[in-house]
């Protein structure tokens, strides 16, 4: 999936939006007939039927499979983090990595436990984006060139992709992003991110209402990315339509990566219906943005880590739903009873 040297690289991205595929439909009766026979009671498995179901849907294989599960944890800095709308110094961005790359963050631990693949890709962690209250984060080339980037996370067979993010200062960006896209005030969508005091909170406000300020008005999905978001959210975003054409389910994790699916669902409402939402965060905002959306998410943990860890959780989930769909026996193979005559309705 190259991008074309004639055309604005942002109207190659939207011609690609305009192309993504639907579900198949017959993928999803497949699995369903074959629930129908399998070892239980009708119904008996609930939400985990639905995945199997998602995951037919989106990735055409009846009876559907996860074996090459990843988390894509994409890593960069925001010149916004120094406006003091963080817990953390910047600084941790690159610590953080190496702590990825040496197996010490929590997201290792998710990973190894349940056989999930975790790749992090470093988008100028050391280089950040201009702050968005003073300057555009990125120039147009820039964001679809950081979005192209992004769909490459599918590369070598993967089957299910869980979103992941590291970036001191990101809810703040993400934030920009949701109240640039949906409206709203920016107290609206701020939260407390890495654990910010009142003062924090009331200097994201500030910087989120100066960086929607600069918008004057914008509402075009990818101009909102470009001026206020970042590079994170830019590359997910793209991850998230190339997925979709590539016929590959999406596990979104938390606040900020849900900015990244809030971008797609503006250019294409139905955009987003290969994304599964793993977890309602606790950053405050997660629960509107999703809301807005018609999302639910399957969980609520209480957890604000990011990083994936939430989305890992659930590929756990889907690995497991798609096993049973896959290798449980059906009544008529085990020799079990079926539902009584006389307790059919
Ligand atoms: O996505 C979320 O729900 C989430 C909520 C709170 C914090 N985070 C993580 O914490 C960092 C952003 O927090 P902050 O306070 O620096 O804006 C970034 O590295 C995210 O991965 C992520
Ligand atoms: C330590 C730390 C780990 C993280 N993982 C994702 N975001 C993070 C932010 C901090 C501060």
């Amino acid at each position: 999936m190259s991008l074309s040297e004639t055309a604005l690289p942002f109207d190659d991205i939207r011609n690609l939006v305009k192309s993504m595929p639907g579900p198949d439909d017959e993928a999803v009766r497949k699995v369903k007939e074959r629930d129908a026979q399998l070892t239980k009671p009708a119904g008996s498995l609930g939400q985990l039927e639905e995945i199997a179901e998602w995951l037919a849907a989106w990735s055409g294989n009846a009876p559907p499979k996860v074996t090459r599960p990843l988390v894509a944890i994409f890593a960069t800095a925001h010149g916004v983090a120094d406006e003091g709308v963080s817990a953390f110094p910047s600084a941790v961005n690159r610590q953080m990595v190496e702590n990825f790359a040496a197996g010490g963050a929590a997201i290792n631990q998710i990973c190894r436990a349940y056989d999930v693949g975790l790749k992090v890709f470093d988008l100028a962690v050391d280089m950040p984006t201009p702050s968005i209250t003073q300057e555009d984060a990125l120039d147009e080339a820039n964001c679809a060139a950081t979005m192209a980037y992004g769909m490459e996370a599918l590369a070598g067979g993967i089957d299910l992709i869980c979103l992941g993010e590291m970036g001191i200062g990101n809810t703040t960006v993400a934030a920009a992003v949701i109240n640039g896209l949906f409206g709203g005030k920016a107290e609206d969508w701020i939260g407390r991110g890495t654990g910010v005091d009142d003062e924090g909170l009331k200097r994201k406000r500030d910087a989120v209402e100066k960086a929607v300020a600069r918008l004057g008005g914008e509402k075009d999905p990818l101009e909102v990315l470009r001026k206020v978001g970042g590079r994170e959210i830019a590359a997910m975003a793209g991850l998230i339509i190339a997925a979709r054409l590539q016929r590959v389910p999406v596990i979104v994790d938390g606040f900020v990566t849900t900015a990244a699916a809030a971008v797609v669902y503006a250019m294409d409402p139905d955009g987003l219906d290969h994304c599964l939402f793993a977890h309602l965060s606790a950053e405050q905002a997660h629960a509107k943005t999703l809301e807005h959306m018609g999302k639910e998410a399957l969980f609520d943990f209480g957890m604000r880590l990011g990083e994936g860890s939430g989305a890992a959780l659930a590929a756990g989930i889907a690995k497991a739903a798609a096993e049973m769909h896959s290798g449980m026996a059906t009544f008529a193979d085990a020799g079990v009873s079926e539902k009584s005559d006389d307790e059919e309705s």
